[in-house]
This record gives C-alpha cells, sequence and structure tokens, in this order.
C-alpha cells in the first residue's frame, strides 16, 4: 500500500511540529481510529511516516447496532497494513449521550495508550471540523478560548501523554479521496446524516456555501489559540502580581483604569474562585468585573466579593459566604 511520498512528507512535517516524535529515541503514536475516511486517512500517513510506530484502537461505545461490525472493519484494515490494532469497549453513562460518549472514549483510549506503552495519541479532527466548530461557536457568542475551538495539542484525562491533532490543515475531501485511491472504504457513520445535531446542519450549510473560506477560519482560529494562551499567560502574571491572601480572604489589588479589561481581569477572578475550589465561567466573571468596577458588593457562587478602598487604593475582596442561618 503505497500512499504518496509527497503527502507522506507533509504529514511528517505536521507531526513534527506538534510532536517531536524523534527525539529521545524511537516513539510510538497511537491512532484514534472510528474507521471513517478521515481516520484512515491519518493511519495510513502515520504508518507511512512512522513505519513500526503506529498502532491503533477503535471505542465501541456500544450504542448503536452496527459499532461491533464497524470495529472489525477497521481491525481488518489494521491487520492488511500490518498495524497492531485494539478494539476498546465502552459503557456509556446515561446523561448528554455525546459528551458521555466523549468522555467515555477519551478515557478508554488514554488506557489503552498507557497500556500499549505509546508516547502519543493522535485523532483525525480535520479543517473542515475546525471551521464547523468555529462557525458553531461564534453562533453561540463564545469567547476566545471557545472560538479557537479544535487545538492542535491537548492532553488525556488519564495519561501523561500528549494529544496531538496533526490533519487540521488537512481538507476533509483530500483525506476522502486519499483513501479512496488505495481502494478501502470508509465507515459511514448514520449519525453524520441526522439533522438533529448542530454540527451536522453546520456540515451541511457549508457544503452549500461557496463564499465561506474553510481554510480562512482555519487560520482565524490558530490565531485565536495563540491569542487564548497569551492571555492566559497575562492572567497568571495579574494574579502573581496583584492577588494575596489574608486569612480566609483573597484580595485583588485591581487597579481603576479600565486598562486590564473584563478578560484579564475576569480571568484573575475565576482563577481566585479555582483557589475556593469553586467554578464560575466567563460569563460570571465579566459580570463581577462590572459590578465590583462600579462598586457593588455581590454574592455568588459561593463567595462574597466586596470592594474596599485603602490608601487611595482599591481592592476587591473575596471570601467564602456566610453559611445561610436556619430557623
Ligand atoms: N469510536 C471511535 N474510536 C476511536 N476513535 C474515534 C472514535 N470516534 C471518533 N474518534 C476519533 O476522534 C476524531 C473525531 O471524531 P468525531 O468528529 O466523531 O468526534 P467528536 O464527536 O467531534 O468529539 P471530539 O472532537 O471531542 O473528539 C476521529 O477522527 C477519530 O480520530
Amino acid at each position: 500500500m503505497i500512499v504518496d511520498p509527497e503527502l507522506v512528507e507533509r504529514f511528517r512535517a505536521d507531526l513534527s511540529a506538534l510532536w517531536p516524535y524523534t527525539e529521545g529515541g524511537p516513539q510510538k503514536l497511537g491512532i484514534a481510529l472510528s474507521g471513517g475516511g478521515d481516520s484512515l486517512a491519518l493511519l495510513l500517513l502515520a504508518h507511512a511516516a512512522l513505519p513500526e510506530r503506529v498502532e491503533a484502537a477503535t471505542v465501541d461505545h456500544r450504542l448503536r447496532r452496527e459499532s461491533a461490525r464497524e470495529a472489525e472493519l477497521a481491525a481488518n484494515y489494521c491487520s492488511e497494513i500490518g498495524v497492531p490494532h485494539q478494539t476498546l469497549q465502552v459503557e456509556v453513562a446515561e446523561g448528554n449521550l455525546q459528551d458521555r460518549a466523549r468522555a467515555a472514549r477519551y478515557e478508554a483510549l488514554g488506557q489503552w495508550c498507557v497500556d500499549r506503552d505509546l508516547d502519543g495519541l493522535s485523532t483525525a479532527h480535520q479543517m473542515d471540523d475546525q471551521a464547523e466548530t468555529f462557525l458553531m461557536r461564534l453562533n453561540r457568542g463564545s469567547g476566545i478560548s471557545g472560538l479557537a475551538s479544535i487545538r492542535a495539542l491537548g492532553s488525556l484525562p488519564n495519561a501523561p501523554i500528549r494529544l496531538v491533532r496533526p490533519l487540521l490543515g488537512w481538507k476533509r475531501a483530500e483525506l476522502v479521496d486519499l483513501v479512496k485511491s488505495l481502494g478501502w472504504s470508509p465507515v459511514e457513520d448514520p449519525s453524520n446524516e441526522n439533522v438533529d445535531f448542530d454540527r451536522v446542519r453546520m456540515r451541511q450549510n457549508l457544503s452549500r456555501c461557496d463564499w465561506l473560506d474553510v481554510t480562512a477560519i482555519g487560520r482565524s482560529a490558530r490565531y485565536l489559540a495563540e491569542a487564548d494562551e497569551t492571555l492566559k499567560w497575562v492572567v497568571d502574571r495579574e494574579y502573581i502580581e496583584r492577588v494575596s491572601f489574608d486569612g480566609e480572604e483573597a484580595i485583588y489589588q485591581a487597579l481603576r483604569t479600565g486598562v486590564r479589561g473584563t478578560l484579564v481581569k475576569g480571568g484573575v477572578i475565576r482563577a481566585i474562585f479555582r483557589r475556593f475550589g469553586l467554578q464560575i465561567d466567563q460569563r460570571v466573571g465579566a459580570a463581577l468585573v462590572e459590578s465590583l468596577t462600579r462598586g457593588i458588593k455581590t454574592n455568588i457562587a459561593g463567595l462574597q466579593a466586596d470592594v474596599r478602598d485603602l490608601e487611595g487604593e482599591r481592592l476587591w475582596i473575596f471570601r467564602r459566604e456566610n453559611p445561610r442561618r436556619t430557623g
């Protein structure tokens, strides 16, 4: 099975930008193989780029009757090219099925990487997935972090290895062409046609729309991922320089000027909540910045946020809400 050497070279460059797989001796890459066109292309490219150093796993969520058969097909393709393959059966908990299936999937894949002594895991998210995610989030009013969409680098919940997505610069059509040109037929997931899913509707709309440029949207998402990293760095610095603890109180010396606007101050406030073991989202963080800037004391999500002026300086004080009196 010969993959076009130019494509293999391009893949090698994309992968090595994310994962220095040649450093420190040979490293092994796990492939998350659903059996769809994207992940079969990933399997072929990775196998050609890193011969003998690739293994694949297919998660059988057991949510559809055909899933066992699909995993078997994926296993057959792997055995055709001599790549070790494992099917991982998972139990998907009740609740939001897609979220639960995703969580179970990444957990099973992480455990598999540990068991097989793999150094990295790759999924086959590509440029069209990226554009769909970006537009769905834009349509929901997401902030920088959400609009950064699918990250090229990630982590797994239960395994200390890198999660890489080297195909974000590749279009779905070119990946499917690659697979078909070698005589393989991707597994068709019927949920890809189910218009109850936002993503499916977005995909269909995008395919009918000739003025949206998927490559340009992918570029914007990359810039935003970088902006998000930079913002995290600024928030960390602001936290280190301006937040202190006195007994049960967190004290934030928030400057009166609006220079460090809601993004940074909101980020610092969210970090303070995390220190108390509590979580608030970006919108609540921004709302708190606004009320504290106006000097309004607020009780929210388990903390009491207050304003104190000390020697011409404005301090924002956070402490646990007093337990409510009963009786
Ligand atoms: N059943 C599966 N077994 C192994 N890998 C899978 C499976 N389903 C998805 N993947 C991996 O994840 C990639 C993205 O798949 P998909 O677009 O279906 O995921 P998603 O629902 O968007 O969730 P997420 O982006 O969080 O992974 C696939 O290309 C493949 O690499």
